[in-house]
């Protein structure tokens, strides 16, 4: 079988090829800039302000918005087909909801059947997606079993697939054994892939379901109770042990307990590298969602690693993600209907497993870390675009507004608000665990390779529009030990001075004093009626705010020497 070839009509191909964006504040990861930004063919082509262009391109006025690179959310399950069913966003729906929300890339994990060629799974999902998708996307795919043809599909993945990253499971029935994880992790290393890991102990959740369900607790409760925050950070750390015995650097996906972003901290110090991934649903809701009398309210917020009771959860994860304890940020959509929720209304080890989160991950991420005042706008830009792009080595294509990069761009409004709610959401599914939370922080526009995809706060995604992009071995990021050094200190959340003094003309007043505390409990409490090169700064602990003007609205951004109950360790 050959690569699947894409027919994208020709009206299609280069829409919209000139475009200039005026007035705005690009926002990278490391810097801000005053600059106007010029695309041309989908590609960013210059940068800087008074630029000569041709006539007839049109202009948009970002004055007093920011102009950040498009986010990439690496962990989405469009048309997944898990625990009997398949979930309701397909790739068209899905890529649609990613870009009304500021997403303008997604890797999704090609899921193969036990026994299934892994490449042959690949085709199928290339197939179900090419024609599809409203932005590009990647694919990682998931290694079900292990068995001797592996190790050659990996490799097949690798050097003709354009595939650079493996899921492996330690839970669900398709979970691996720990001999059988080294195995994984030593040939990902040999490849160099990414290893990526579902950390939860399957043999323990399995005897604790049995236990509970014998007790007669049946419901959505049951489900945290059968896995437990140890449960989790016992995987994650087991994970980092396996991976640092064959020297394979490992991304851990779906971080949702304080106790497994410590194991994550307690392995980095121990020398093991590691990349943790939290979720927009981590950040915004806690366990109490799934104890709620509505079936559909609790069983739509259950996903695996759960929610977590503790309702410190969310606002420390986020104080991870300032901190660099945790990198980046994910949605994990895999969204299912009450009709498939309800498969679990007497056995909650029934309920599918998955929440939306693609559309609303940047607003929700802006809310609870830059509105909150926990991190900054670069920080933000590197937890939803900048490191995934660097982790999965599509950096500096994408993940940074920069001369040659593909023009994914968002207009960001920080001073708009909208209200989360499914009756306005643009995914398939009928529920929404954001519901009623009021997230300042709107994509006026979204470019997705130079076309405008979301104009004035309008939806005119194309299906088919996006394409498969390629994700190269060896990514410098997590291979590269040296970089990896050096980009340690990277914009570590904290506003460093160089930063500040650019973010002052833009209405920005370093502080003098740390003031560790954090904002109110950040839970929401939805309602239910049914190429950056060298020269990384060093960055200093720091407290400042972003004054007021008319352009930006006033924001506290504290930096947290160490979050609670933790310490925070470099990059490895
Ligand atoms: N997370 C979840 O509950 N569903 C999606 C599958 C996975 O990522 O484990
Ligand atoms: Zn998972
Ligand atoms: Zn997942």
């Amino acid at each position: 079988m050959s690569t699947p070839v894409k027919k994208v009509p020709i009206h299609l191909q280069s829409a919209q090829n000139r475009l200039l964006i005026k007035n705005g504040k690009i926002v990278n990861e490391d810097d801000v800039l005053e600059q106007d930004v010029y695309i041309e063919d989908g590609i960013i082509k210059q940068l800087g302000r008074n630029l000569i262009i041709p006539g007839g391109t049109r202009v948009i006025d970002a004055r007093g918005k920011l102009v950040i690179p498009g986010g990439i959310d690496p962990h989405t399950h469009f048309e997944f087909e898990f625990m009997g069913i398949t979930s309701v966003d397909d790739f068209y729906q899905g890529t649609k909801a990613a870009i009304a929300g500021g997403t303008t890339m997604i890797i999704d994990f090609v899921s193969p059947k036990k026994g299934e060629s892994l490449v042959d799974a690949y085709y199928t999902y290339r197939e179900k997606a090419d024609n599809k998708v409203c932005c590009d996307y990647g694919l990682h795919v998931i290694i079900p079993q292990w068995h001797d043809r592996v190790p050659q599909e990996m490799a097949a993945l690798c050097s003709e697939h354009g595939v650079n990253s493996f899921k492996m499971f330690m839970a669900y029935s398709f979970m691996l054994t720990d001999s059988e994880l080294y195995l994984a992790f030593e040939n990902c290393k040999r490849l160099g892939a990414v290893a990526m890991v579902h950390a939860e102990n399957g043999a323990i959740i399995n005897k604790n379901t049995e236990r509970l369900l014998a007790k007669g607790i049946t419901g959505p409760e049951g489900h945290e109770l059968s896995r437990s925050e140890e449960v989790e950070a016992e995987a994650v750390n087991r994970a980092c042990m396996i991976a640092n015995q064959v020297a394979c650097p490992l991304y851990v996906v779906h971080v949702m307990s304080k106790s497994a972003g410590l194991a994550l901290v307690q392995a980095r110090e121990r020398g093991c590298r590691v990349v943790g991934e939290t979720l927009a649903a981590a950040l915004a809701c806690d366990g109490s969602q799934c104890k709620h009398p509505c079936f559909q309210h609790s069983a739509g917020h259950l996903l695996s690693p759960p929610l977590r009771s503790d309702p410190t959860t969310p606002q420390t994860l986020m104080t991870f993600l300032a901190q660099n304890d945790l990198q980046l940020t994910g949605s994990d959509n895999c969204t299912f209907n009450k009709t498939q929720k309800e498969l679990g209304l007497s056995d909650f080890s029934k309920i599918p497993n998955g929440v939306n989160g693609v559309e609303d991950r940047m607003s929700v991420i802006w809310e609870k870390g830059v509105h909150a005042g926990i991190i900054d706008p670069c920080r933000f830009v590197a937890i939803t675009s900048t490191i995934a792009a660097k982790v999965f080595n599509l950096y500096p294509r994408k993940g940074c507004i920069g001369i040659g990069s593909d023009a994914d761009i968002v207009i960001w409004n920080p001073n708009q608000t909208r209200t989360i709610s499914a009756k306005t959401h643009h995914h398939a599914v009928d529920f929404n665990i954001f519901e009623g939370m009021e997230c300042h922080g709107v994509p006026e526009y979204v470019i997705v390779n130079g076309r405008v995809c979301v104009d004035e706060e309008q939806l005119k995604a194309v299906e088919g529009f996006g394409n498969f992009v390629e994700t190269p071995v060896f990514p410098p990021f997590i291979y590269d030990i040296e970089n990896a050094g050096k980009l340690k200190p990277s914009n570590n959340g904290i506003l460093n001075d160089l930063i500040a003094e650019k973010l002052a003309k833009a209405e920005i007043e370093p502080k003098t004093s740390v003031t560790p505390t954090l904002p109110d409990s950040a839970v929401s409490t939805p309602s239910c009626k049914g190429p950056r090169p060298e020269g990384q700064r060093n960055l200093q602990d720091s407290t400042f705010s972003i004054s007021e003007d008319a352009d930006v609205e006033r924001r506290s951004c504290i930096r947290v020497k160490n979050p609670p109950g933790g310490k925070s360790s470099g990059f490895w």
